[in-house]
């Protein structure tokens, strides 16, 4: 019998509107029917508009979309276009990331980009640390950055440090003052915006005087500033560019050197140094010492191109080629490390991997699976334009992954107890997918009093509602027959619905819809669902910050909810999916994933504790209303 339930139930669907599991013919009649409606709607507007609104209504329910090559983005289009400019053998990538905060979103195509085009011709990428700024960075966001990759599934080759170059650099420095290409100014900022052009950028750009020093005060001057004669902030070292005749800004004799204010030790090399390289000297050369091939960065570094090319043609042999993509943003949400730090401290949220923010820390924890990051950028494609994307689409693309690879069971968030008065108690084989038998199955204990979800009842029947209410018939998934309610006690004080008592409806037709259930005595779990923390597509555009723009309602919390105990399997099986980043043995808590039938999908949080289920919704099975 089990097997005849389980295959009546693999034919059960969803039906998106209403939230319900029904049968293939149901849910095509009910399709239709709104179709109809849909197309009566139409009809009562103009006939160009009813032509319009009779399509979408009549397509089927779901459409399978394909699945995607990962390796697409290499194979065609701008990554391709860049490697036919320098199609070398051994190819040689970096990502650079700067160690003062935690990657987001958008790190995950730049890791992708980098990691995944060496990969795809056979190369190497190294993970470098830009950590030329010693006030902003902290030993936490290199750990962090590290193990984000390493669950992202990609391996770097080397992880180097620009800190490793300090020397090397510092003597290329020297070396470049003796070339007479570099200077060292004392203009501050405001004298700088002059010779550059003022406010508007309309006056005659200039050099100021500290351009003419001799080679030798240039070197006094630079060794000064090394060795601390000067303030934070009173000296700096400037490329000798063309200032006056290039209209490119990065050529107007940027900075190369400089004291930073707070004087911080730096992580990796203390007090050892006052001086520290800027962006602008640093990345070119330590692309050039590590043999990086093809730089790949974002698309407001191309005016720096030629400050790059143009100082590592003056100091060093190695030409790497730099090329820019688009950056990847979301809309909806916020992701400057400036912006989260104030939602943290405001306790607008738990921290830097609360799952309503977008870093990969919140990210990972609220269970979404690296391999669906991956191919939702894989899908995104990579061109030079900006991508600013909406939520519900970075969901629709999480939600098409996890529906091909994670099991499904049964949990119920508001739980009310049905006794099923002539059910016999026996114990059945569910499979965790209707489609993929390789994912096995569970064991399930058909009892007679179960627990339904108090929304699944209604005291009072009407027509047009299917699920459960005194008199009327519903299926409960896995069991043999559909159920008949026939009574219900209430609470006195509050009034809710206490405990349903209901019979197994053996005579009468197919139920319509079917909903989900979980055996007495099944597991309790305290299920956390998160809609959006910002109410506007813009939160920072708000008058006032996006701190105006929280959500009141992004956290809700059923601490009472079950869960069958497939769970524990699912459990022990985890990761769902198994993926690269997530072998056996670096697993968290959030590779605990399943689907719920009719609920959402989750994982499991890292507040679990031996004895208490903790669970997030990784997405909804459906579009989010924007309510929570
Ligand atoms: N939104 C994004 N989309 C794609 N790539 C990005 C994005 N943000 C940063 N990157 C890339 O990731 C790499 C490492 O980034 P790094 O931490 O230095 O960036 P950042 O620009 O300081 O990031 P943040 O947005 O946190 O300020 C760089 O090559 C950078 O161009
Ligand atoms: N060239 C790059 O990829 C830039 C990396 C650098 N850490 C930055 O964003 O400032």
């Amino acid at each position: 019998m089990a097997d005849a339930v389980a295959e009546s139930v693999a034919k059960l669907q969803l039906d998106e509107e209403t939230g319900e599991m029904v049968s293939k013919s149901e849910l095509k009649k009910r399709m239709q029917k709104r179709a109809k409606k849909a197309a009566k709607t139409a009809a009562a507007a103009s006939s160009v508009q009813q032509e319009k609104a009779n399509k979408p209504a009549s397509k089927p329910a779901k459409v399978e979309e394909p699945t995607l090559d990962p390796d697409a983005m290499f194979k065609l289009g701008f990554l391709a276009d860049v490697y036919k400019l320098r199609p070398s053998k051994d190819v040689v990538t970096r990502f650079p990331p700067e160690p003062n905060g935690y990657l987001h979103l958008g790190h995950s195509k730049a890791i992708a980009i980098n990691f995944g085009f060496a990969r795809y011709h056979g190369g190497k990428t190294i993970l470098r640390f830009d950590d030329t700024n010693p006030d902003a960075e902290k030993e936490e966001y290199f750990i962090a950055i590290e193990e984000t990759i390493r669950w992202l599934g990609f391996t770097p080759s080397k992880i180097t440090y620009a800190s490793d170059n300090y020397q090397r650099m510092y003597d290329l420095a020297e070396k470049m003052i003796k070339m007479e290409k570099a200077y060292v100014c004392h203009c501050n900022e405001a004298e700088t915006k002059l010779q550059r052009g003022g406010e508007e950028g309309s006056s005659p750009r200039y050099r100021c005087e500290h351009a003419n020093q001799d080679v030798e005060t240039n070197l006094k001057k630079f060794r000064g500033m090394r060795d601390g004669e000067y303030a934070p902030q009173t000296a700096w070292l400037r490329m000798k560019q063309d200032i006056i005749n290039n209209p490119n800004p990065q050529m107007w004799d940027i900075a190369a050197y400089r004291i930073p204010k707070d004087q911080e030790p730096h992580f990796r090399t203390g007090t050892k140094w006052r001086v520290y390289p800027t962006y602008d000297f640093a990345h070119c050369l330590c692309d050039s010492f590590e043999g990086i091939t093809h730089s790949l960065c974002t698309t407001e570094f191309i005016m720096s191109r030629e400050s790059y090319e143009w100082l590592n043609e003056l100091l060093v042999e190695f030409q790497p080629m730099q090329r820019e993509y688009g950056r990847l943003n979301l809309s909806g949400t916020i992701m400057s490390k400036r912006g989260l730090r104030s939602l943290i401290e405001n306790k607008i949220v738990r921290g830097w991997d609360d799952p309503r923010l977008y870093t990969l820390k919140a990210i990972r924890r609220r269970g979404i699976p690296p391999g669906a990051l991956l191919s939702f950028i894989s899908e995104l494609g990579v061109t030079t334009s900006t991508s600013v994307i909406d939520i519900k689409r970075f969901e629709q693309s999480i939600r098409r992954y996890l529906e091909r690879t994670v099991p499904r069971l049964m949990v119920v968030l508001d739980p009310v107890p049905v006794v099923i008065e002539d059910a016999e108690e026996q114990d059945v084989d569910v499979p965790f997918s209707p489609k993929d038998p390789s994912m096995g199955s569970h064991k399930l204990r058909l009892t007679k009093t179960v627990y339904i979800d108090r929304s699944d009842f209604r005291e009072v029947d009407s027509k047009d509602y299917f699920r459960l209410a005194p008199g009327k018939t519903v299926g409960l998934l896995q069991m043999p027959y559909p159920i008949k309610a026939v009574s219900f006690t209430k609470d006195e004080t509050t009034g809710a619905v206490q405990e349903i008592r209901a019979v197994f409806d053996k005579e009468g037709k197919r139920p319509k819809t079917y909903i989900q259930w979980v055996p007495e005595g099944s597991p309790t779990a305290e299920v956390r669902i998160h809609a959006r923390l910002f109410k506007s597509d813009q939160p920072a555009s708000v008058p006032g910050g996006f701190m105006n723009d929280i959500n009141p309602d992004s956290e809700t919390i059923w601490p009472n909810a079950m869960i069958e105990t497939g769970f524990y399997e699912v459990k022990r099986r985890a990761p769902w999916p198994e993926a690269e980043g997530e072998k056996a043995g670096e697993v968290g808590p959030e590779s605990v994933r399943f689907q719920g039938i009719r609920v959402a999908y989750f994982a499991l949080d890292s507040d679990s504790t031996e004895d208490k289920i903790v669970l997030n919704r990784i997405v909804g099975l459906k579009e989010d209303s924007g309510k929570s």
